[in-house]
């Protein structure tokens, strides 16, 4: 289960609960569906190359995965009152996710910007990257993606604002099916003031242009 603090688990003791914990994915459950899935498709699961396999997949579950108990709140917990009450912008935030159709990666960047509430609390800016994260590590799609992290910033800093662009390559379109590498989806979600057309012009022209 996510600890996402989102779902209703506010408050209520969590196991491995941290922004970073280990040991939530059940490896032996998992290593042996992953041999299940390579005699599945064919290969023998015990052919010595392939015998450490399962427990690998399974080990790097856990930091591939590591989002889904990551809680948002806590990313966000500390702030500083630097009186800042206008445009913070972080351009070309790495993502490397998972699309939960076909669990392969979709990677890209992600911008993200925020106006912060009026008594010009501010996050640490290392803390919108860990944000991308806690959403991004888990099965997911890229419009979700999109809205949590800018619903995340209004929630827990009380943004007045927040603008999040993602622009990413996904591999289940690249690597299979329609086949179309260099294809990027873009996209975007807008909170707050930054809804503005004048202000939402600017955020993206900073985005856009630099
Ligand atoms: N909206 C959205 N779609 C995604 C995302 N990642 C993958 N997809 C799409 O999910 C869809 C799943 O479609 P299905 O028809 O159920 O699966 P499929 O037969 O494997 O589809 P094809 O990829 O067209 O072969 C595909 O069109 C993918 O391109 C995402 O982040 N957002
Ligand atoms: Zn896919």
């Amino acid at each position: 289960m996510s600890i996402d603090s989102e779902h209703s688990m506010v408050g209520q003791a969590l196991p491995h609960s941290g922004p970073s914990s280990t040991g939530f994915v059940d490896k032996p459950r998992a290593a042996a569906a992953v041999r299940e899935f390579l005699a599945a498709i064919g290969e023998d699961p015990d052919r010595e190359d392939l015998l450490e396999t399962p427990m690998r997949v399974a080990k790097a579950a856990e930091e591939l995965f590591a989002g889904m108990h990551t809680d948002p709140a806590e990313v966000l917990s500390k702030t500083f009152d630097i009186s800042h009450d206008e445009l913070v912008l972080v351009r070309d935030i790495e993502v490397q996710s998972f699309c939960e159709h076909h669990l392969l990666p979709f990677v890209g960047v992600a911008h993200v910007g925020y106006i912060p509430s009026k008594d010009g609390r501010v996050t640490g800016l290392s803390k919108l990257g860990r944000l991308v994260d806690c959403y991004a590590k888990r099965p997911q799609v890229q419009e979700r993606l999109t809205t949590q992290v800018a619903d995340a910033l209004v929630r827990y800093i009380g943004a007045r604002g927040v603008i999040v662009v993602v622009e990413c390559e996904h591999m289940c379109m690249t690597m299979r099916g329609v086949r179309k590498p260099g294809s990027r989806t873009v996209t975007s979600a807008v909170r707050g003031i930054l809804r503005d057309p004048a202000t939402r012009a600017e955020a993206m022209g900073l985005i856009t242009n630099g």
